[in-house]
């Protein structure tokens, strides 16, 4: 018996939500259940319907509007209401065991780079719930195609990864937005990276923070963890498949399974001579 969690983050807008239905359907065509946990109190309503939603807690317009605060003043809001009623969170994650529970959380990135909301959930799943919990970092492949923008999106991938102390698992999310034959050549160097000789390439750069440059690209360099798996939601693609085996791979889902009694079909299937 086994609890395990996979978390989505990433800045507005990479498709954290599309990611988190698509590997509801993924696990559905393959037999298996999941659950979108939605941690994002303005969410809107998506194709799949959410087992449990922080909207049925608190919601961001209602806090907005009683308390006049602004949509990121009243996110802070909401989540520090969360955290003072973590046991809401304890009884509607109930009894899930052997699922897959994935957690839809909002794309204001400072809630997990920079003030310690999502630490302390993470710490409280895997503390008081035994969960096993795999973070996926998702940045848009055509904003991080590009050697500036790469560095500012993987020192907050490296952030995240350090503040959560979690599994970690960094996805290129849209790539099916890379279309010329010059970007995919580019996309394939930024998958698997070396900041070092990113940094090196570079013209654009302006030669009077050549030294920063540098400084950042050895730190990304010697941290020595920030890889990408590619993702496409837009089609049926084998990329959120590999991605659910990279997952499964960390929170060491199959190990945790118990042997399931074979079907009575397949018991049949089984009954063949083989003289
Ligand atoms: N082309 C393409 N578009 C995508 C993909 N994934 C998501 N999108 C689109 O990107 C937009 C944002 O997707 P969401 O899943 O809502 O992104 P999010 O990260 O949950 O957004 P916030 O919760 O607001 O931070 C939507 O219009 C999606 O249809 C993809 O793989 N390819
Ligand atoms: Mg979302």
């Amino acid at each position: 018996m086994s609890r395990v969690g996979i978390l989505a983050l990433g800045p507005a807008g990479v498709g954290k939500s599309t990611f988190c239905n698509s590997i509801i359907s993924h696990m559905q065509s393959i037999g298996r259940r999941a659950h979108i946990v939605n941690l994002d109190p303005a969410a809107e309503a998506t194709e799949y319907e959410f087992t449990i939603d922080i909207r049925d807690l608190i919601s961001l317009q209602d806090v907005m509007e009683e308390m006049d605060l602004g949509p990121n003043g009243g996110l802070i809001y909401c989540f520090e209401f969360l955290l003072n009623n973590l046991d809401w969170l304890d009884e509607e994650i109930g009894d899930y065991n052997d699922e897959y529970l994935i957690f839809d959380c909002p794309g204001q990135i400072e809630l997990y780079t920079h003030v310690p909301v999502l630490p302390t959930i993470v710490k409280h799943l895997q503390q008081s719930l035994n969960f096993n919990l795999c973070a996926t970092y998702l940045l848009e492949a055509p904003f991080i195609v590009d050697n500036s923008k790469f560095f500012s999106g993987a020192l907050s991938a490296m952030s995240a990864m350090i503040l959560l102390e979690l599994p970690h698992i960094n996805i290129l999310s849209k790539i099916d937005l890379i279309k010329d034959e010059y970007s995919k050549k580019q996309l394939k160097k930024f998958l698997n990276p070396d900041p070092l000789l990113l940094s090196n390439e570079d013209e654009e750069f302006n030669p009077k923070f050549s030294r920063l440059n540098k400084l950042i690209a050895n730190l990304v360099d010697d941290f020595g963890m920030v890889q990408f798996l590619p993702l496409d939601c837009a089609k049926e693609s084998t990329t959120i498949s590999t991605i659910l085996s990279y997952i499964d791979d960390v929170t060491q889902w199959s190990e945790s399974q118990e042997p399931k009694e074979p079907a009575a079909e397949e018991l049949d299937e089984e009954d063949v001579d083989y003289d």
